[in-house]
């Protein structure tokens, strides 16, 4: 093998390991059954690949989603059949389990060798590493204290040539079986397969054949991909790959002859060599351009302007990789070609321009396909509308299909934040936290065998359903005079959330539920269920919030589900809304934070708690919240508000309830709010780009609401209005809410920093945080522009009134030195906001 060769091929194993690494921050099995055996086989599947689920086939090239998938050269990943070799490393000489594997291998025409140890086993693979290197590696798990298992599949996986090795683990049954999340551990040291001791040796037969066609896959496609390099390396182009942050991951030979690099150059940021157009294109969501670049030398002062083609690259819908390929002129190049083209003065996105030959041929060949999308078409309008135009005006369009091409169409980037930053770190802290995942620590340093890293404040998902499967299912309502009263001012919206929190001793969302849901919505009747089951349902919803959270529990629940009550009494939503509907709206409102630990999903995801890995780390807490509705709807008879609904209205509602519940996602609040902005209110011709922050007054246009796909945003813009209506509530109720929620925020940070986790939000720190200036900054940058245009829609504007009237009370609080909790309680007491004890009602049981 060429010096040069091997060069690429470490580069690319290295990337690959990094990748893995990568990968195992965010990849694991997405459920329990999953976890045990299918998923360690589809993993190793996934460490090493470049590809290969059918979803992820060329077809979804022609759909025109972005970014485009790789072409994926599937003809090189062919793997020759080769004699199966395996190693055990077991440290019984005489176990029965290691005789079974080995003789299992020898009938099936391979090889197999046991050793003992981990030193033993690491200096043969040093030393075979290029001659022998096994397909299959099983290793005695059974006993930690004569062999650390996981230890040395950590030295296995940082030795070289070993990413396609298949690793088993061999554990006890008793293990095995005692902690479902036990083979994460293992999963994370490197291991591809946890395997229950058997001495069978059918069942080893079929194991190790299994085990040698993942890793001779394996092996086939790290050799494409070093074939890939190696091509690359024999360009005269020069080539350049970067990673989804834009770091350099790889350049070939003529990159680093020509720009100073070294070939076994770390990851490094783009920006380091390169600008340009080209530059802008790739780093704005372009799937396919042609643009000048300009690259920087190392041992000269001038840049060099050089035309490239790049591509963005992803298996799924998010980018991976951006490949930059750019062409040296005559002169540049190591031998002149004499055919060069000339820089382009514009850019070329080549998608986007029908006079592409080879676009055009593999467009005929996809125009019989019925996978045109509507975005598809504008972008083709669009694009034809360039035809002859002058050149600015292909500009504009050009950079508007750059725009339309992205898959984030509706996630505005924060054009404030720089400013938000420089002002105030604790406003930015707290809309960070909210709106991204970023904080979410990928590389935390796995804490060993603490996979269940629990927060102390939560219940588990299953301990919940039996707690509320068991207690109170025969809630009678009573309500005392009081109580009474009370609730027949619930559909005002200053509404004495607290007083009923109170008066229900914590219970407030079943009394409410059923005032407002039995009562005045009829649920019962939408759904053709009895009050009984309302009433069971509430109860069991309500027992399964945490109490102990201080701004996460069903308080809040109930205090969501009356801002919704009174949206849905608004004219626009009577009339819009069917009864079904606004029941489905009432249910998600009241279950929209279900089990709710108390921490955010940023904070789960770090922890690598269950749901979190349950859910990939995506609207972990959302997902978790409308899964467990279900869950504990439907498991129960007497709970089942659905049971009587027949199969399309039940698939309706169940769709209404999860979209709602999964729109109460911060990360995705301005995604929502755009939508909601885009089709409502019309926009005058002059305004800038987005829309959203244009000076021009917004006019109201609810023509789109005819089409029920535009009702579905007007749904999810209610109970997101509702979720955080607690700052555009009259002032008392605001500041009680701030001071929760704030509360919350430093519980989290407490435990983050107890458990050694990365703190998601370090401003919220009890010791210094200003409430005052977390609230300024949550209504300014959150609540001002969402409830703008929900008050507007809902002809509602006392909404912003008191958001208003709030953020200029948090101002004063702010300047007269207000600061931590105890300032905010001292405001409260002196305000006399918490209402005077009060007589409590009983809602009694009966068995
Ligand atoms: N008054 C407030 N101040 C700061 N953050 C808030 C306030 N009200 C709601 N939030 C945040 O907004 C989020 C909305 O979704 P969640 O209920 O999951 O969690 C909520 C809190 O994190």
């Amino acid at each position: 093998m060429l010096a040069g060769e091997e060069a690429s091929i470490e580069l690319v194993q290295r990337w690959l390991q990094r990748r893995d690494s990568d990968e195992l921050e965010t990849e694991e099995n997405p459920s329990k059954e999953c976890s045990s055996s299918g998923s360690p086989g589809a993993r190793a599947g996934r460490r090493s690949s470049l590809a290969l689920t059918p979803e992820d086939e060329p077809l979804v090239d022609v759909t025109n989603r972005s970014p485009p998938p790789a072409n994926i050269p599937t003809a090189l990943i062919y793997s020759p059949p080769e004699p199966l070799e395996l190693l055990c490393v077991f440290p019984e000489r005489t176990s029965r389990v290691c005789a079974a594997a080995c003789s299992a291998v020898e009938r099936a025409g391979g090889e197999a060798r046991s050793l003992r140890c981990a030193r033993e086993t690491l200096d043969a693979l040093r030393r075979d590493n290029d001659t022998r290197v096994p397909h299959v590696i099983v290793v005695d798990a059974r006993q930690p204290q004569q062999l650390d298992a996981l230890l040395l599949a950590r030295a296995i996986r940082g030795t070289k040539n070993t990413q396609h090795v298949y690793l088993i683990a061999i554990v006890k049954k008793s293990a095995y079986l005692k902690d479902e999340f036990g083979v994460l551990a293992y999963l994370e040291a490197g291991f591809n397969r946890v395997m229950v001791e058997t001495v069978n040796t059918t069942a080893w037969c079929a194991e190790v054949l299994q085990a040698r066609s993942s890793a001779a896959c394996s092996r086939a496609q790290i050799a494409a991909t070093a074939a890939l390099a190696a091509a690359a390396d024999r360009c005269r182009d020069l080539v350049a790959i970067t990673d989804d942050q834009q770091r350099i991951l790889l350049t070939n030979k003529s990159w680093c002859r020509m720009l100073g690099w070294r070939l076994e150059e770390g990851p490094r940021p783009i920006h380091e060599a390169a600008g340009g157009e080209a530059l802008r294109l790739a780093t704005t969501g372009a799937r396919d351009w042609e643009a000048p670049v300009t690259l920087r030398r190392r041992a000269a002062p001038d840049p060099i302007m050089l035309p490239c083609r790049g591509a963005t690259i992803g298996l799924t819908k998010t980018t991976s990789h951006i490949v930059f390929v750019c062409e040296p002129s005559a002169g540049e190049g190591d031998r002149g070609r004499g055919s060069l083209h000339s820089i382009r003065r514009g850019s070329l996105d080549v998608r986007s321009v029908a006079s592409d030959g080879l676009r055009r041929t593999s467009l005929a060949k996809l125009q019989g396909l019925p996978l045109e999308a509507p975005i598809t078409k504008v972008i083709s309008l669009l694009s034809a509308a360039t035809e002859g135009a002058p050149p600015s005006t292909v500009a504009c369009i050009e950079r508007a299909v750059d725009m339309l091409r992205t898959s984030e169409l509706y996630s505005p980037q924060m054009r404030d934040e720089t400013k938000l930053r420089v002002e105030d770190p604790i406003a930015t802290d707290l809309i960070g936290a909210l709106l991204s995942r970023e904080q979410v620590n990928q590389n935390l340093v796995y804490m060993q065998g603490n996979a269940n890293v629990l927060s102390s404040r939560r219940s588990s998902n299953d301990s919940t359903v039996v707690r509320s499967q068991t207690n109170r299912t025969n809630i009678k309502h009573k309500t005392t005079g009081q109580l009474r009263e009370l609730l027949d001012t619930a559909l005002s919206w200053d509404f004495e959330i607290f007083r009923l929190e109170d008066l229900t001793r914590g219970r407030p969302l079943a009394h409410l539920g059923l005032a407002l849901m039995g009562g005045r919505f009829d649920v019962c009747a939408a759904l053709e269920c009895d009050e009984r089951t309302l009433l069971h349902w509430l109860t069991v919803i309500e027992t399964n919030y945490h109490a102990v959270n201080t701004y996460h529990n069903s308080t809040h629940a109930a205090d969501v589900l009356q801002a919704v009550a009174y949206f849905l009494e608004k004219d626009r939503l009577k009339n819009l809304l069917e009864p079904v509907e606004a029941a489905a709206a009432l249910i998600s409102a009241a279950a929209h934070d279900i089990d709710h630990p108390g921490t955010s999903s940023a904070f789960l995801c770090n922890a690598r708690h269950p749901l979190a890995i349950l859910y990939n780390d995506v609207s972990v807490l959302e997902s978790h919240h409308a899964a467990l509705t279900f869950k504990l709807t439907l498991n129960d008879d007497r709970v089942n508000i659905f049971k009587n609904l027949d199969r399309d209205t039940y698939k309706t509602v169940r769709h209404h309830v999860i979209d709602m519940i999964l729109a109460t996602e911060m990360t995705k609040h301005f995604e929502h709010l755009a939508k909601f902005v885009n089709v409502f209110y019309a926009k005058s011709s002059g305004s800038k780009e987005d829309g959203m922050h244009t000076d021009e007054p917004l006019s109201l246009d609810t023509t789109a609401l005819s089409q029920p796909e535009n009702v579905l945003l007007v749904k999810r813009m209610m109970i997101k209005c509702a979720d955080v209506s607690n700052a555009s509530r009259p002032q008392k109720f605001a500041m009680e809410w701030a001071r929760r929620i704030a509360e919350e925020y430093f519980l989290q940070t407490d435990e983050e920093k107890a458990k050694d986790l990365p703190v998601v939000m370090p401003m919220f720190d009890r010791a210094t945080c200003s409430i005052p200036r977390s609230q300024i900054g949550f209504i300014d940058y959150i609540i001002i522009d969402m409830m703008e245009a929900w008050a507007a829609f809902i002809d509602m504007p006392e909404l912003v009134n008191h958001a208003r009237s709030n953020n200029q009370h948090w101002r004063e609080l702010d300047e007269a030195g207000v600061t931590t909790l105890a300032d905010v309680k001292r405001v409260q007491r002196q305000n006399a906001i918490q209402a005077p004890p009060t007589t409590t009602a009983e809602p009694t049981t009966e068995e």
